[in-house]
C-alpha cells in the first residue's frame, strides 16, 4: 500500500536557488510520503543524474517513499525509481506498460471523470486530479475541478485519487474531506522559506482529517 498523503512534486526553477536533492532531503525531514522529480527543462542526462542522486538519498535513509518520475519512463527504468507520473498528452499507459510491464506504478493525470474511468480501465495505479485549482506553476492545464470534481471522481472510481494545483495548508483538508487520498504540491514546499516547516504544516493539516500519528519523519 503506498501513502499518498503528501506527495511532493519538485520544480527546480521554483526553488529559490536551492538544489532539488536538499529540497527532497528537508521535505522528507517535514513528513512527505511521495516524491515527484519534474524537471520540463534540462537535459536528459541531468534528469538522469538527478534522480540516481534522490535514489540514493531515499536508499541511504532506508526510506520507503516512493520515488515517481514525471513523463519519462525511460528515466525512470534507468534509474530504478518506483513509478512514473504521466499526464493525458504523454506516453499512452498502454505502451508504458509494454516497456516497464509491472515494474513501475504509473500515475495519470485525470482532467475529468472520463479520464479517470479509463485510467482506471487501463491499469493505472493511482490518478492525479488535475488542476484542482488555478495555479500559476503550470501554464497548460484543463480548466480547474474544484472540491466537486474531486467529490465526482471519488465516486466513480477506487483507485487512489491524488489532487494538485494551488493546494497549501489553507485548503489541504478540504480536500482530503473531499475525497482526495492526498494532495499533491509544488510552490508550497519548494519555494517555502523552510520547506520542511511546510511540509509538516501541510502533514497537519492531512493528518487532522485521514488521522495518523507523528508528524515528519524525525
Ligand atoms: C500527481 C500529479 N498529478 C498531475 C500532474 C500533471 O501531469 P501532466 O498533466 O503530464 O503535466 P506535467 O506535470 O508533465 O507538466 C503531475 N505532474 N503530478
Ligand atoms: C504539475 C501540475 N499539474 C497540474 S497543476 C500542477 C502544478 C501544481 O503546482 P502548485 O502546487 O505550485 O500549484
Ligand atoms: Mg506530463
Amino acid at each position: 500500500m503506498i501513502d499518498y498523503s503528501l506527495y511532493l512534486v519538485t520544480d527546480r526553477h521554483l526553488s529559490l536557488g536551492r538544489d532539488t536533492v536538499d529540497i527532497v532531503q528537508a521535505a522528507i525531514r517535514g513528513g512527505i510520503t511521495c516524491v515527484q522529480l519534474r524537471e520540463k527543462h534540462g537535459s536528459t542526462r541531468q534528469f538522469i543524474e538527478e534522480a540516481r542522486q534522490v535514489r540514493n538519498l531515499l536508499d541511504c535513509l532506508a526510506s520507503t517513499i516512493p520515488l515517481i518520475i514525471n513523463d519519462r519512463v525511460d528515466v525512470a527504468l534507468a534509474t530504478g525509481a518506483d513509478g512514473v507520473h504521466l499526464g493525458q498528452r504523454d506516453m499512452d499507459i498502454r505502451d508504458a506498460r509494454r516497456l516497464a510491464g509491472s515494474s513501475l506504478l504509473i500515475g495519470i493525470s485525470v482532467e475529468s471523470v472520463d479520464d479517470a474511468v479509463r485510467a482506471e480501465a487501463e491499469g493505472a495505479d493511482y490518478v492525479g486530479v488535475s488542476p484542482v485549482f488555478a495555479t500559476p506553476t503550470k501554464s497548460d492545464t484543463a480548466p480547474p475541478l474544484g472540491l466537486a470534481g474531486i467529490q465526482a471522481i471519488r465516486a466513480a472510481v477506487s483507485l487512489p485519487l491524488v489532487a494538485i494545483g494551488g493546494i497549501n495548508a489553507d485548503n489541504a483538508a478540504a480536500i482530503i474531506r473531499a475525497g482526495a487520498d492526498g494532495v499533491a504540491v509544488v510552490s508550497a514546499i519548494v519555494s517555502a522559506a523552510c520547506p520542511a516547516q511546510a511540509a509538516r504544516t501541510l502533514k497537519e493539516q492531512i493528518s487532522s482529517v485521514k488521522g495518523g500519528g507523528r508528524h515528519g519523519n524525525q
